[in-house]
């Protein structure tokens, strides 16, 4: 599991760690990994340090500090370095190790700078750090800007201009290679658009560890997801196993039913129960005789009782959102087990709250547009605050919250939030959304609490995709994928946790 913390709780570790410490160890420990990941990118790139064109950006914190170190690092070994201080302080150490190891420093020029970045072959990035807040002002945020043009930039423990505790980005930010960062994880290289900046993350080891509170954010990783995932054992049975009630489709949206199913099936469900109105159900058997189906007309007194027993549903995909489907979705909640609520199923609750109001667990999938309605929060506020909302939506609704997005995010109360790591951009595709929603089902009918469903979930959906996208291998060429192709992945995602 990779862990993730919020910037005052670093900053309390490092306080109770440093307190045990003669004065600048930390700061000697950041700035010694930091100059081994440069030389590595160095020798990488130019062939060797020695000679090399490294570039520092220098803000007026410890951030600035660690860059002057590394590059006094860096300098030692013959690179040569150029240090551009960006305010009207630096960390008096930092810059005196510099200028004792043969380094320069300059101050901000645009023009300057901009040839400096342009000519290096690294530049470092220490304008801001965790002490960051708000958007980036000038010059920072014309340095950030400059960036773009580097040939090979690195972020000093979060990239400037992404908040070290949210991923939030007001404005401009650095985009970076690589991300050294230094004791623990920060949530903003987990959470995007923050996450996007950062390139590859290296964590160094501060020996913050023992220090640590619980984390805010947590990241599922494929050895966690495999012990997770329940297992068919010999003397189970399909019942045993877990029996999920699919309620979707509608005579209008006939293919999020088959999507569903298909990611129900594929995710190694004991056995789907599907109900719908004619035509969905038409299109279900014949692409899916695996699955047990029943029409429903929408007179049925109790239609809960006439699809039959299950373990968990999922309710909502393309059910669509008039009076028969709000009876229908009224029925499914009013049952004593765990349902996972999407797409129509999300609208319906925003309009009528009280839905949602159920003892049995409770799942909800929306994107940002349908959390905007659930809260009745500006969608473009959401997307920018996105760890804020999913918790928030959590608490007040009192259900587990997916809120899907560049990273999905799994919110339950008095939880750490769930980032998931995999996926990737050419998921977006319709019809995805239902196979995701299929996956949870399932997991959710064989036993798993919300919480775990939907995460494991996430990572399953985004780890098939992936295979799918490489034609069946963890990396290399991508080529498109449809619905369908995520979920035939799945077996194989499994199969190689
Ligand atoms: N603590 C430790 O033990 C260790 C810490 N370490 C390192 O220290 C870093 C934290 O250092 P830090 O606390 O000095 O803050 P930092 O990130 O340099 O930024 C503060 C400066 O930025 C400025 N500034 C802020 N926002 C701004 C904006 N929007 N636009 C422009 N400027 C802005 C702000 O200016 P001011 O508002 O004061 O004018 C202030 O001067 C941490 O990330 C890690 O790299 C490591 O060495 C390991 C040990
Ligand atoms: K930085």
């Amino acid at each position: 599991m990779r862990t993730a913390y919020t910037s005052d709780q670093i900053r309390a570790a490092e306080a109770a760690l440093m307190a045990r410490l003669p004065e600048g160890t930390l700061m000697a420990r950041a700035a010694a990994g930091l100059a081994s990941v440069c030389a590595g990118m160095l020798t990488a790139s130019a062939g060797k340090v020695y000679g090399s064109r490294v570039t520092l950006l220098i803000g007026s914190g410890d951030n600035g500090g660690d860059a002057l170190y590394a590059g006094a690092r860096l300098a030692r070994r013959g690179a040569r370095v150029v240090a551009v201080l960006a305010g009207s302080r630096a960390h008096p150490g930092g810059r005196a190790a510099l200028l004792g190891a043969g380094g320069r420093v300059v101050a901000y020029e645009e023009a300057l700078a901009r040839d400096l970045i342009i000519e290096a072959d690294l530049v470092v990035d220490g304008l801001v750090g965790i002490g960051g807040a708000g958007a980036l002002r000038e010059p920072y945020a014309t340095l950030a800007r400059l960036c773009a043009d580097a040939h090979r930039v690195v972020a000093v423990d979060v990239p400037s201009g992404v908040d070290a505790s949210s991923g939030r980005v007001d404005g401009p930010a650095v985009r970076a290679h690589v991300t050294v960062t230094f004791g623990a994880y920060k949530n903003g290289l987990l959470i995007d658009p923050g996450a996007s900046h950062a390139g590859r993350v290296e964590l160094v080891d501060i020996g913050l560890g023992p220090y640590l509170p619980d984390p805010d954010v947590v990241a599922l990783t494929g050895p966690d997801v495999a012990d997770l995932l329940p297992r068919p054992i010999e003397e189970t049975d399909k019942y045993r196993r877990g029996v999920v009630g699919i309620v979707a489709g509608s005579d209008r949206f006939t293919g999020a039913a088959v999507l569903c199913v298909a990611g129900a099936l594929r995710a190694g469900v004991g056995m789907v129960r599907f109900a719908s109105t004619a035509e969905p159900v038409r299109y279900v058997r014949t692409r899916w005789p695996e699955a047990v189906t029943t029409v429903l007309d929408g007179t049925e007194p109790d239609p809960v009782g006439k699809i039959g027993r299950v373990q968990a549903w999922v309710l909502g995909p393309g059910m669509g959102t008039d009076e028969r489907a709000h009876a229908l979705a009224r029925a499914v909640l009013a049952t004593d087990e765990p349902v996972i609520v999407d797409a129509d199923g999300v609208t319906l609750a925003a309009r009528d709250p009280s839905l949602l109001r159920r003892s049995a667990p409770t799942v909800i999938t929306p994107h940002a547009g349908e959390l905007s309605r659930l809260l009745g929060v500006p969608r473009d506020r959401i997307e920018a605050r996105k760890l804020e909302h999913a918790r928030r939506a959590a608490a007040e609704l009192g259900v587990t919250v997916l809120l899907k997005g560049m990273t999905t995010l799994v919110a339950e109360e008095d939880r750490p939030v769930r980032v998931n790591t995999t996926g990737t951009p050419w998921l977006a595709t319709g019809g995805t959304g239902d196979v995701l929603s299929g996956i949870i089902g399932a997991l959710l009918s064989a036993g798993l609490p919300g919480y775990e469903a939907a995460s494991c979930g996430a990572y399953l959906h985004g780890r098939a995709a992936l295979l799918a996208v490489h034609g069946g291998a963890e990396a290399g060429a991508e080529g498109p994928i449809a619905a369908l192709d995520v979920a035939e992945a799945l077996p194989e995602a499994i199969r190689t946790l």
